[in-house]
C-alpha cells in the first residue's frame, strides 16, 4: 500500500507543473496573483504542451488579456514580409509569419511534419490547419507569457495588450475553419491588410529572392502553382473578410527608385513612407520617386533605371500579339515613372507602340461592352472586367464609360416613355 502511495506521489512531482496549473486554472483569478505563484508553471505547461505540436492539448489562455490580431495577405513576393517588419518596428506589434513558422517548422529534427510541409511547400498547397494554427498559437502565447512576465517583473497591476502582425494566414477556407475552431473569440481580429501587385511583380520578386534566398518555392513550377493557390483559394477568404468590413487594400506595387548619392548623411530621414538612408557617395540606396528626383535636381545624385524599363521592349511585342487582352503591366505605376524619367533626363523611353495598343484595346473593350447594349436595345450592362489597366490608364476611359451611361439612361427614359404611352 506504502509503495503504491508513493509511485502515485512521485508520478504526481514529475508531472507537477502540469498537473498543478490543470486544477488551478478554472479558478478566475487576478493577473498579478497568477503571475506571482504561478508564472514558471504556465511556462512549462506552455511548453510541455505546444512545443510538441504533436501534442492536441491546448493552454487554456483565459487568464490572459484578449490580444489584438491584424493579419496581412497578399500574392506570394508582395511584400508582406518586407512590410510587417517595417510596421513591426515602427508600431511594436510582434510579426508572426505562417510560412517562416512552417520553414522552421519543416526543419526541425525529428518533426514529425517535416516532410508533409516541405511538400506542401513545393506545391504551393496549404498545410492543414491543425498544424499552422498549433505554431501560431504557440508562437502567440509565447510572446503574451513574456509580456505577462514582464507586468509581473515590473510590478504592473495589468498585462499589456498583446498585438500581433499574422502574415501569411488564413490562406484558404480550412485556414479560416481552424482559426475559428481553435482561436475564435480569443483575439481580436482588427484588420486584414491585403497588398496587392500586379502578377508580373510577384513572380519578378520571387524569382529574383530565388536567387539567394535558398527556397525550394521561388522558381517558376513552384510559382505559378502559389499564384494559382492565391487566386483560387486566398482571394475568397479576403472577399470574406471584405463582407465583414475589415479589409484594408494596399497597392504593394510601388517601387523604391535606387540613386548613388553624391553627398554624405550618415543619419536616416524619417519618412511617413518609411525610413531612407544612410546616404554615402558612391552606395546605390533606395528611395521614393520624389525624393530621388529633388536630389537629382540638386545634383546631389545619380539615379539608376529601374530593370523593368529594360524589358518593356519585350512586352511590347507580347502585348502586339494579343488583339483583345491588356497583358500585365510592369506595375502599377510604369506610365507615371517613366514619364517623369523622360522629363528628367530630356530623352524618351521607346515604348509609344505598348501605350498605343493598351490604350486601344481600352477603348475597344469600353465600347464593345455599351454597344452590345445598345445593340439589343437593352437598359443594362454586364460586369465591367478591365483586367490589368492600371488606374492611369481607367483615367483614359473614364469619360467614354460616363458618356456611355448617360446614352443608356436617354435610352432607358425613352423605353419608359414609350412603355407610358402604350398604356394611354
Ligand atoms: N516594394 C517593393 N519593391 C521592390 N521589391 C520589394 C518590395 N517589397 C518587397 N520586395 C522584395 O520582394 C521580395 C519578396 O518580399 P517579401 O519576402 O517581403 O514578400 P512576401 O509577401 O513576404 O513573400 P512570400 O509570401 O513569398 O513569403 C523580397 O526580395 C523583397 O526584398
Ligand atoms: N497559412 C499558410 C501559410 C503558408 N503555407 C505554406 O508555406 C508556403 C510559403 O508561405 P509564404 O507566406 O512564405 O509565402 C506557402 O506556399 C504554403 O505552402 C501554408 O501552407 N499555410
Amino acid at each position: 500500500m506504502f509503495v503504491i502511495i508513493i509511485k502515485r506521489w512521485l508520478n504526481y512531482s514529475r508531472n507537477f507543473p502540469v498537473n498543478f496549473l490543470l486544477k488551478q486554472t478554472p479558478k478566475p483569478l487576478n493577473y498579478c496573483q497568477i503571475l506571482s505563484t504561478k508564472i514558471d508553471g504556465i511556462d512549462s505547461c506552455f511548453y510541455r504542451f505546444f512545443n510538441n505540436i504533436n501534442n492536441n492539448k491546448m493552454y487554456d489562455w483565459n487568464n490572459l488579456p484578449r490580444p489584438n490580431v491584424i493579419f496581412v495577405l497578399g500574392g506570394p513576393g508582395a511584400g508582406k514580409g518586407t512590410q510587417c517588419s517595417l510596421i513591426s518596428e515602427k508600431f511594436g506589434h510582434v510579426h508572426l509569419s505562417a510560412g517562416d513558422l512552417l520553414r522552421k517548422e519543416q526543419n526541425t529534427f525529428g518533426s514529425k511534419y517535416g516532410e508533409l510541409i516541405a511538400e506542401h511547400i513545393k506545391n504551393g498547397t496549404i498545410v492543414p490547419v491543425e498544424i499552422t494554427c498549433k505554431l501560431l498559437m504557440n508562437a502567440m502565447l509565447e510572446n503574451m507569457i513574456a509580456l505577462a512576465k514582464q507586468a509581473n517583473e515590473n510590478e504592473q497591476k495589468s498585462i499589456a495588450v498583446g498585438n500581433f502582425l499574422i502574415d501569411g494566414f488564413p490562406r484558404n477556407q480550412d485556414n479560416l475553419d481552424g482559426w475559428r475552431k481553435f482561436v475564435g473569440d480569443k483575439v481580436n481580429v482588427e484588420l486584414v491588410l491585403v497588398l496587392e501587385c500586379p502578377e508580373q511583380i510577384y513572380l519578378e520578386r520571387c524569382l529574383k529572392r530565388g536567387q539567394h534566398s535558398g527556397r525550394a518555392d521561388d522558381n517558376p513550377e513552384s510559382m505559378k502553382k502559389r499564384l494559382d493557390t492565391h487566386l483560387n483559394q486566398t482571394m475568397p477568404i479576403v472577399n470574406y473578410y471584405e463582407k465583414l468590413n475589415l479589409v484594408k487594400r494596399i497597392d504593394a506595387s510601388h517601387d523604391l527608385i535606387e540613386i548613388v548619392p553624391t553627398f554624405r548623411y550618415d543619419r536616416q530621414l524619417n519618412l511617413i513612407t518609411g525610413d531612407f538612408g544612410p546616404f554615402r557617395p558612391s552606395v546605390p540606396v533606395k528611395v521614393p520617386m520624389w525624393l530621388a528626383i529633388n536630389l537629382h535636381r540638386q545634383n546631389k545624385c545619380s539615379i539608376i533605371s529601374p530593370t523593368w524599363i529594360n524589358d518593356l521592349p519585350k512586352l511590347q511585342d507580347a502585348q502586339a500579339q494579343e488583339m483583345n487582352r491588356l497583358l500585365p503591366p510592369p506595375n502599377e505605376h510604369w506610365r507615371e515613372t517613366l514619364k517623369l524619367l523622360e522629363q528628367e533626363f530630356g530623352r524618351s523611353i521607346q515604348c509609344s507602340e505598348l501605350i498605343e495598343r493598351r490604350e486601344a484595346i481600352l477603348k475597344k473593350s469600353v465600347h464593345e461592352l455599351f454597344r452590345e447594349a445598345y445593340d439589343k436595345n437593352q437598359m443594362f450592362i454586364g460586369d465591367v472586367t478591365l483586367d490589368n489597366a492600371t488606374s492611369a490608364e481607367l483615367i483614359l476611359v473614364k469619360e467614354m464609360i460616363a458618356k456611355g451611361f448617360k446614352r443608356l439612361q436617354e435610352l432607358r427614359r425613352n423605353v419608359l416613355l414609350a412603355s407610358n404611352r402604350k398604356h394611354y
